[in-house]
């Protein structure tokens, strides 16, 4: 498939497909196209060329498919809302809402369930985040740097946390982020995008045969691309 905006392509001919089960990195410089990648999943784009399925579905546009959950850097929550009527607002908006589910998530993250969004610190409303995301018991979890505005001990934290939680439920994650080093021993596939193409896609124990560490492998191959370019 395709993503062309007004300025041009942001995805050319694409062909990819997302490993059930697998904690997938989806890595790639500024502009390489992952959100728009992450868009036409969850249907907010449509594909400009070509398709694409979602557990079998085409993404119809009008709202996420039930067994996909998304989260970006941006956390759509609202500040006046105590975390516990949060969970309340995810059971009314989900019909597959696991309430047990999402309040474990949130005592295990240690989060007062009486306060305010609006007064907790970015490590904490990204949790809350998380437990709505999970809570809804999705198939694929999409993340889109979810986790840009927390300090490194709080990433950390949140993505073992998240990581463990995922690998339990045999969720299916496509996460994307710029800080390389912290992908790895967390994701088991690959997917590197360069200007709207696939530059590299595959298990890591493949990929990385050499005992590349992942990172490694994902600035090697961006650094061949941008002198490709230059020369
Ligand atoms: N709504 C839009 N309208 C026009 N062009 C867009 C739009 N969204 C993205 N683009 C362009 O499409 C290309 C891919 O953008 P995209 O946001 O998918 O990249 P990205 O890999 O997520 O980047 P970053 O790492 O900076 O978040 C870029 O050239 C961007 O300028």
């Amino acid at each position: 498939m395709g993503k062309k905006y007004r300025r041009g392509w942001a995805l050319r001919e694409t062909s990819l497909v997302i490993p059930a089960n697998r904690v997938v990195a989806l890595v790639g410089p500024n502009g390489a196209g992952k959100s728009t990648l992450m868009g036409l999943i969850t249907g907010l784009l449509r594909p400009t060329t070509g398709d694409l399925t979602v557990f079998g579905d085409r993404p119809t546009g009008k709202g996420l498919h039930p067994a996909v959950s998304y989260l970006a850097q941006q956390k759509p929550l609202y500040p006046q809302l105590t975390v516990a009527e949060t969970l309340t607002y995810g059971a009314r908006t989900n019909p597959t809402w696991d309430q047990g589910y999402a309040e474990h998530l949130i005592g295990q993250a240690a989060v007062p369930v009486n306060a305010k969004i609006g007064t907790l610190s970015g490590g904490q409303r990204t949790r809350v985040a998380l437990a709505l995301a999970l809570g809804k018991r999705p198939r694929l979890l999409l993340l889109d740097e979810p986790l840009a505005d927390l300090d490194p001990l709080a990433r950390e934290t949140v993505l073992r946390a998240l990581i463990t939680e995922a690998r339990a439920q045999g969720i299916t994650v496509l996460l994307s982020s710029h800080v390389l080093a912290e992908l790895e021993g967390v994701c088991d596939h690959l997917v590197l995008l360069h200007k709207g193409r696939i530059l590299l896609a595959g298990d890591v124990d493949r990929l990385g045969s050499g005992g590349v560490p992942l990172g490694q492998l994902a600035l090697d191959h961006m650094r061949a691309a941008a002198q490709g370019e230059a020369a």
